[in-house]
């Protein structure tokens, strides 16, 4: 099914004050049209079009860094500017539409999906909250009567529908509409009413900005906490028959001088894990001056830094090492480097990388005084 996001945002924001139209300022961080956006992206809804106001440059100017957009020019009304969208979107084939309002930025994905799995079987879907505080009537301040509120809901965007039936619902109807719903019930289509989110709110009047900006800060806590670390390391070659390179003892004519087995790629990569968790490094963890890591096999140090890791909650998500020498050759023992290092982080090889560079004969490296290392590893905690 081609699916087609249409994000309307042509109004004045008048009721927000403030100047810019409350779409195009900033909320946490961004714009509030930005996190609009995003929340459709970031659901994997495919194409989007904005509606936006055509005589209002800063409008034009602020969908700039979105060229993937589409964009149709907005009409004195809400209801204008969805058909306006409706009818350029008619020329790209499209089968379902969700129809969104700039000014909810606070949108979840769940509610995003539950009006698609609703389109299945329905024409035309839309989240809905039961009202829940008692209701009303007033005049002159004071309460006239009460009202039933048990068949009541508030409306949210997005609102979806087929696309065919609402395109031919709108160009019926005479665009005074407060929304989607409206048009498509005038036209005799089936709504059905998908579960709301209290968060999902409307920027309508100055006080919702820091309500909106209260809720996406919260939201992002939930954003997975992602470190990255780089690593480095040189050793000098000395007298010897081999070097240990990422846990493999590579046959060389020299070997690397160092206090432990001087595997100055794993320790690259040890350096790399502790520097995202910023934990120092493994100077700091296991100091040369110590007498018990002399001659010791790397992997010691490795494992640590993957243990503290893991007792932090990071998992490994990936792992680049660059070596960088002349002599030995490295290519025909990268598999089993990363099969070797593999192991002992208890990761994917899928994730994990050990390539090799000369330095062009420049440098120490270029010299074949020794060998440096370079990594770069990135852990996730959810
Ligand atoms: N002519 C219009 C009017 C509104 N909208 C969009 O419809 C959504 C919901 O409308 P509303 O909150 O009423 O926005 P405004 O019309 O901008 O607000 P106000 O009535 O306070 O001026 C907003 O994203 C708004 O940009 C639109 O695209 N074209
Ligand atoms: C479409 C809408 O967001 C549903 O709640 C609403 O109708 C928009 O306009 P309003 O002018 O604030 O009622």
């Amino acid at each position: 099914m081609t699916l087609a996001v249409l994000i309307v945002a042509a109004g004045k924001g008048t009721r927000a004050g403030g100047g810019l139209a409350k779409q195009w300022r900033p909320l946490a961080g961004r714009r509030v049209i930005d996190w609009t956006i995003e929340a459709f992206q970031r659901a994997g809804c495919g194409t989007i079009m904005v509606v936006r106001d055509p005589d209002n440059e800063h409008a034009i100017e602020a969908l700039a860094p979105y060229p993937e957009l589409l964009l149709a020019d907005g009409g004195p009304s809400r209801s204008e500017s969805v058909r306006n969208g409706l009818i350029a979107l008619q020329e790209i084939g499209v089968e379902r539409v969700l129809i969104h309002d700039a000014a909810r930025p606070c949108v979840c994905p769940q509610v995003i999906q539950q009006v698609l799995d609703a389109l299945d079987d329905t024409p035309a879907a839309a989240p809905g909250l039961a009202v829940t505080d008692a209701l009303w009537t007033g005049a002159d301040g004071h309460v006239t009567g009460t009202q039933d509120r048990s068949a009541l809901f508030a409306a949210q965007t997005p609102q979806g529908f087929h696309f065919d039936a609402i395109l031919a619902a709108h160009m019926r109807h005479d665009g005074t509409a407060a929304d989607d719903v409206e048009v498509a019930r005038q036209a005799g289509l089936a709504v059905r009413i998908t579960p709301g989110d209290v968060n999902n709110i409307k920027i309508t009047r100055p006080e919702d900005f820091s309500r909106a900006e209260h809720i996406l800060r919260s939201t992002m806590d939930n954003i997975p906490d992602i470190r990255l670390g780089n690593g480095y390391d040189v050793h000098r070659f000395g007298p010897g028959d081999h070097v240990m390179l990422c846990g493999v003892q590579v046959p060389h004519e020299r070997g690397l001088q160092g206090h432990s087995d001087a595997d100055v790629g794993m320790h690259a990569v040890t350096d790399a894990l502790y520097g995202a968790m910023a934990e120092g490094d493994i100077g700091h963890h296991f100091p040369p001056s110590d007498p018990q890591w002399k001659g010791a096999a790397s992997d010691i140090f490795l494992r640590h830094a993957v243990e503290l890791a893991r007792s932090k909650g990071f998992t490994i998500n990936n792992v680049d090492c660059t070596l960088v020498c002349e002599y030995p050759k490295v290519g025909p023992h990268a598999e089993a480097m990363r099969a070797r290092m593999a192991e002992i982080m208890g990761m994917d090889m899928g994730r994990l990388s050990i390539k090799a560079t000369t330095s062009e004969r420049l440098g120490f490296t270029g010299r074949k005084e020794g060998i440096a290392a370079l990594a770069t590893a990135t852990l996730v905690r959810a």
